[in-house]
């Protein structure tokens, strides 16, 4: 846990709002898709797959379904891993809801990535991603981009062929974290670190490593609202746009099992 003042707060009831995330992996080419947002909420920013979890849907169809339309991916239900939630709030008041976002990793599914108007998925080195640098950007696609030729170094899948069968012409970039949302930097790493191959991580963390596998994480942020920063420039990262400073960070790790009677809370602090 980082800093704690918002807990001096009254308690409050909020309501969620509940969206998906997933980020699929393919583990034995050291690869991890993200999609770069072409048009609404996170415009021109890298991130998983997701959208909002519509009335009468269950969270995994909802996650199923977004990326499904946003890449071309289809995967079956129980092929769908939950890693854990983020929680994202403003204190400004008591009644904008807490952004509940469900993130999902998957490492099996059908099809080829396909770039839509919406995304365009792009593949990153997994290996490289452990920790958050600020690396070279990566492209910028733009509607034009697409539908035209792409430029060779951001061709995922050449015409024709199927993404599993190719073998890597290019050296994969590093996940661009200041291109993404900006607590990514703090939950996917952690993430990504957990999921390595066990022959990729030292004997001693291994066992450590087996037991985070098994738990969700949940990574509260609290924002103060009303100060409205938008998406800096020269490379820094970006800031929560119309939310303001962050106020309460902290990333929690809980079993399985204990994550049902956690994320239904309506209190909080
Ligand atoms: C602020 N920090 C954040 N960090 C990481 N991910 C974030 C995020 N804030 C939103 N997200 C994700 O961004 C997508 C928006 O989805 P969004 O396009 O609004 O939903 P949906 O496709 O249902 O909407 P439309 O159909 O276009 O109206 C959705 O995956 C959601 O999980």
């Amino acid at each position: 846990m980082a800093t704690t003042d918002a807990m001096q707060l009254p308690p409050k009831l909020k309501t969620h709002k509940q969206y998906t995330l997933v980020i699929p992996l393919d583990l034995q080419r050291d690869r991890v898709l993200l999609g770069y947002k072409l048009r609404g909420f996170g415009q021109g920013k890298y991130n998983g797959f997701g959208g909002k979890v519509e009335q009468g849907e269950s969270i995994v169809a909802a996650a199923i379904r977004e990326l499904h339309e946003e890449s071309g991916l289809l995967v079956r239900e129980p092929d769908m891993i939950q890693r854990g939630a983020l929680l994202l709030e403003t204190v400004a008041d008591n009644s904008s809801p807490i952004l509940e976002i469900h993130v999902f990793t998957v490492d099996k599914w059908e099809g080829t990535e396909n770039a839509t108007d919406e995304m365009h998925p792009t593949w990153f080195s997994l290996s490289e991603s452990l920790t958050p640098t600020s690396a070279t950007p990566a492209p910028i696609p733009t509607p034009n981009v697409i539908s035209g030729s792409l430029p060779s170094s951001f061709l995922s899948t050449p015409p024709g062929t199927e993404a599993h069968d190719l073998p890597l012409a290019l050296p994969l970039q590093p996940i661009p974290y200041h291109q993404m949302w900006e607590e990514s930097r703090v939950w996917l790493p952690r993430l990504l670190q957990n999921l390595m191959p066990p022959d990729l991580v030292p004997q001693e963390q291994q066992e450590e490593q087996q037991q985070k596998k098994k738990r969700y994480f949940i990574h509260h942020v609290q924002f103060i609202g009303g100060v409205d920063r938008d998406v800096s420039s020269n490379g820094e990262y970006s800031v929560w746009h119309g939310m303001g400073e962050r106020r309460l960070d902290w990333v929690d790790e809980l079993p399985v099992g204990e994550w049902d009677s956690r994320r239904t809370f309506g209190r909080y602090p």
